[in-house]
């Protein structure tokens, strides 16, 4: 891979506010720096956005090429500040309406769901007639034992708070208010740091009513922001949990709305596990990124 000298095309989208530059960039030609990442992100200097959407053929990225056998592109997610993540839930469906909207997938992505390959595996995109899009985000999975729960502390306060795997690490604080979570410029302290030894996205969860919540997020390498797709489905989880409710054990799928500061989001978890989200994606600007700002 080489940087290139030319001006690069990129496209600008949001889920629920929840916002993204995307880079195509089929037979993976970019050289992107976590540098370069983190200027493009810059809301002043940059275009400005929670984090990247490189678009490439997964056969055409080494940490891809795994799963090029079941889904012809990879979203190469990077969060504001260069580093990467295993998953975003708000991206995928964002990556896979402009799959869609760009003429990329055959059959406009119908049938059994768009696969997406991530650094989490694979995930299957299908879109609803009302515009939303809907994505299988796997299985929770809660850690047994001393990694189950931590301790999230902002200023004097502290919640205790679930550990819930989205395929990305999560903690999820239940509070009175969303405000007690104050103004979230700095990161909340989780403690133990061994339960997340690879960093955390934290989410503050309130009740709005029955199988109803709201949260608002800090995420690990952006900030916080105004949605979280993965913080979504850990929040409802483990609401679902604290509620008594277990699919699994229960045979019932459990559904949640959960509300974010960008909009709503709609979180399902079936008896066999599988977690699914669903929620609106937007593409809202297109444009050339200045040489500069790749370095
Ligand atoms: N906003 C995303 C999550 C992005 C990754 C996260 N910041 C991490 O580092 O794990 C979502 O919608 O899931």
């Amino acid at each position: 891979m080489s940087t290139t000298a030319q001006p690069v095309p990129f496209l600008k989208g949001h889920g629920t506010e929840n916002d993204f530059v995307i880079i195509p960039d089929p037979d993976g030609r970019l050289d992107l720096s976590a540098a370069a990442v983190a200027r493009i992100c810059d809301r002043r200097a940059g275009v400005g956005a929670d984090g990247v959407l490189r678009v490439v053929r997964a056969a055409a990225d080494p940490a891809a090429r795994a799963l090029a056998g079941e889904a012809e592109w990879f979203m190469d997610y990077r969060n504001a500040d260069g580093s990467i993540a295993e998953m975003c839930g708000n991206g995928v469906r964002v990556f896979a309406h402009y799959l869609r909207q760009a003429g990329l997938v055959k059959d406009g992505g119908a049938g059994e769901g768009l696969p997406v390959a991530t650094r989490a595996g694979v995930r299957r995109v299908g879109f609803a007639a009302n515009g939303d899009v809907v994505v299988d985000m796997g299985a929770a999975r809660l850690p047994a034992g001393p990694r189950a729960s931590a301790t999230v502390t902002v200023g004097e306060r502290g919640w205790p708070a679930l550990h819930v795997d989205m395929g990305n690490p999560h903690a999820v604080a239940f509070v009175d208010q969303l405000t007690d979570a104050g103004r979230l410029f700095d990161p909340p302290a989780v403690t133990p740091a061994t339960a997340f030894p690879a960093g955390v996205n934290v989410e503050f969860a309130v009740d709005r009513g029955p199988r109803h919540v709201a949260l608002r997020v800090h995420e690990r390498g952006s900030g916080e922001t105004r949605s979280c797709g993965t913080g979504a489905c850990a929040v409802a989880v483990a609401a679902a949990r604290r509620d008594g409710l277990d699919p699994a054990r229960d045979g019932e799928t459990a559904t949640y709305t959960v509300d974010v500061p960008g909009g709503r989001l709609v979180v399902t978890e079936a008896p066999d596990g599988t977690v699914t989200l669903t929620g609106p994606a937007v593409l809202v600007a297109e444009g050339t990124l200045d040489p500069a700002l790749l370095g």
